[in-house]
C-alpha cells in the first residue's frame, strides 16, 4: 500500500483554495429564505436570477484566487468562466441542499424547490444529483477542489490553449486523489464516484439550458450578467 502523504506545495495550494471558498459565499443563505417562506413561481424566478447572479461575482472571485488561473491567456479564463457558471451553480445549489440542518427541514426545502415553478422534468435530475452529491459527504476541502476541478475543464468551448487548463487542473485532480485517500481509506473508489458526479454535472448542465428555452417562452426578465453567462436574451 503506497504511503500517500500531501507535500508542502499542496497543502499551500490546497489552503489557497479552500480559503478563497470560505471568504466567497453566497452573501444571503437562499435555504434560510426558502425555509422561512412560500414565494410564487414570479418570486422564485426572481429569487433566482439574483442568487444566479450573486453566485456569478463570487465564482469570479473565487476563480481569481485559483493559483495560476490569472497567468492563463485571459480569453481563456473568460471561456472557463461562461463554460463552468451553471455547473458551479448546481454544485453549489447541491452543497446547499445536502448540508447538515434540523430534522425535516430538508424535507421542507426539497418540498419549496419542487414547488418553485421549474418545469417537473428537471427535477428528476436535479434532485437526483444532489442526493448523489449528499450520500459522498465531502468534507469542505473536496467541495472547494471540486469546485476548481470543474472550472479548470480544458474543453470548453472556444478555449485556445487546453493544455495549459489541463496542466493546472492535473494538479487539482491530484491534490484531490490524495485527499480522498486520506478522508475516506475505507472507499477505495471514493476518488472515481467524486469524478463521477462532474459527468452527472454536466448532464445537468445541459438540460438546463433546454430549461432557458422553455422559461424564455414566459418573457421572465434575467440580469445583464446572466444574460452574458447564460447566453439568452
Ligand atoms: O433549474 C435551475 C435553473 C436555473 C436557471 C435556469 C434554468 C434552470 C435551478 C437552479 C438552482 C436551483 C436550486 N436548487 C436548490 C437547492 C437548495 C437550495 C436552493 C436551490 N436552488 C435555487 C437557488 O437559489 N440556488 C442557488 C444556491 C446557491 C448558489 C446559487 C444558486 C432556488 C431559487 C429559488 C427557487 C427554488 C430554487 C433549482 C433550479
Amino acid at each position: 500500500k503506497e504511503k500517500v502523504e500531501i507535500n508542502r506545495e499542496q497543502r499551500a495550494l490546497m489552503k489557497a483554495i479552500v480559503d478563497a471558498y470560505n471568504r466567497h459565499q453566497i452573501p444571503q443563505d437562499v435555504a434560510k429564505k426558502l425555509l422561512q417562506d412560500q414565494y410564487s413561481p414570479e418570486e422564485n424566478f426572481l429569487l433566482l436570477t439574483e442568487m444566479a447572479t450573486s453566485q456569478v461575482q463570487v465564482l469570479v472571485e473565487f476563480t481569481k484566487n485559483i493559483p495560476g488561473f490569472l497567468s492563463l491567456d485571459r480569453e481563456d479564463q473568460i471561456a472557463l468562466l461562461k463554460g463552468s457558471a451553471v455547473e458551479a451553480m448546481f454544485l453549489r445549489s447541491a452543497q446547499v441542499f445536502s448540508r447538515k440542518m434540523p430534522t425535516g427541514h430538508t424535507d421542507v426545502l426539497e418540498e419549496r424547490v419542487r414547488k418553485s415553478g421549474i418545469p417537473d422534468e428537471f427535477m428528476t435530475p436535479m434532485f437526483n444529483f444532489y442526493k448523489s452529491i449528499g450520500e459522498l459527504h465531502m468534507v469542505q476541502e473536496e467541495q472547494a477542489i471540486l469546485t476548481a476541478i470543474t472550472i479548470l475543464t480544458p474543453d470548453r468551448p472556444y478555449v485556445k490553449d487546453p493544455q495549459a487548463v489541463e496542466r493546472l487542473q492535473e494538479t487539482m485532480l491530484d491534490v484531490l486523489r490524495k485527499l480522498c485517500v486520506l478522508q475516506h481509506p475505507q472507499e477505495q473508489q471514493y476518488f472515481a464516484r467524486l469524478l463521477g458526479r462532474l459527468t452527472e454535472l454536466r448532464t445537468l448542465s445541459h438540460y438546463h439550458s433546454e430549461m432557458l428555452a422553455s422559461w424564455r417562452m414566459n418573457d421572465h426578465k434575467f440580469t445583464p450578467l446572466l444574460c452574458e453567462i447564460w447566453d439568452v436574451q
